[in-house]
């Protein structure tokens, strides 16, 4: 495997993005999706990135300077210029932050996924840059197989997992449980608002206690 996957906490996290063209608005959006703060400094911003300006994007149009690296956590070379890039590497490797280069992979120490987001179901899918359009082509096939509904479905399998691990720890018996369930086919019920079938299931492989309307509060 030539790279690692992890999923970061960025929650409140500095980041640093340079350049403020397509690819830069791409990386900014991703990253205040996670919650981080993101500061773009660019020569120029995309009519998206001035439109998205808040307490969490913050623009400073400027040329990249060695300063502007200050104690980020992240870093995303993003500008038109190689060399520029190429120096943010070289900055951000003397500092220890870890920087990934829009037009350099073999010099980034991480690259991005292209990613579904349903909710707490997040799917990342990664070519290891061999190429980007085709990671860009599963994701949507993914989108078609795991519709809107799975951010529900996320929500039942989650509060239902939480409300069996306050009343008790039991891996073995949860195990066979939480397995039955999510081979019931639930997302469909769900994409249908079929409440009587969803409680049925849940009757029948958890009991009493579990229905859900209490467990996934709709909104009338
Ligand atoms: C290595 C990597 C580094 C990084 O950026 O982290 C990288 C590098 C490069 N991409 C280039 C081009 C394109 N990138 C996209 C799209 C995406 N690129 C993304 C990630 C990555 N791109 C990392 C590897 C990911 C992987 O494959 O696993 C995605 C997944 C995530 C994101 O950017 O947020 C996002 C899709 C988001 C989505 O919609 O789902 C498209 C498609 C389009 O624009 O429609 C094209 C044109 C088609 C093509 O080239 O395939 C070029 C220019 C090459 C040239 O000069 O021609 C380089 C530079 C190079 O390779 O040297
Ligand atoms: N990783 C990826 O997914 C992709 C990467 N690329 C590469 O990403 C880079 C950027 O692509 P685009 O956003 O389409 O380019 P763009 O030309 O739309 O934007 C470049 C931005 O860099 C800024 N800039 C230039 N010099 C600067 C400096 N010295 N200091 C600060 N900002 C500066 C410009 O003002 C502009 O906002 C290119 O090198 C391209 O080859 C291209 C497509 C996809």
């Amino acid at each position: 495997m030539k790279y690692y996957p992890i999923f970061l906490d960025l929650k409140d996290r500095d980041c640093l993005v340079v350049g403020g063209g397509g690819v830069a608005t791409r990386k900014t959006m991703g990253l205040c999706r996670a919650g981080a703060r993101v500061r773009v400094v660019s020569k120029g911003f995309s009519q998206k990135l001035e439109a998205q300006k808040n307490d969490n994007i913050r623009l400073e149009c400027k040329p990249y300077e060695t300063s502007d690296l200050g104690e980020v956590f992240l870093v995303f070379a993003a500008t038109s210029s190689r060399e520029v890039n190429l120096r943010i590497q070289e900055d951000a490797r003397d500092r220890g932050i870890l920087c990934n280069i829009a037009d350099a992979p073999e010099r980034s120490d991480f690259i991005l996924p292209s990613v579904v987001e349903r909710g707490d179901l997040v799917c990342a899918v990664s070519t290891s840059g061999s190429s980007p359009a085709l990671a860009k082509k599963i994701r949507k096939d993914l989108e078609q197989m795991f519709g809107p509904e799975y951010t529900g479905f996320l929500l039942l399998m989650g509060n239902i997992r939480k409300k069996m691990l306050e009343e008790d720890h039991d891996p073995v018996s949860h195990k066979k449980i939480f397995t039955a369930l999510v081979e019931k086919n639930l997302p469909a019920m769900i994409a249908a608002n079929d409440e009587t079938r969803i409680n049925l299931v849940l009757v029948e492989l958890l009991g009493p206690g579990f229905d859900y309307q209490s467990l996934v509060p709709q909104e009338q």
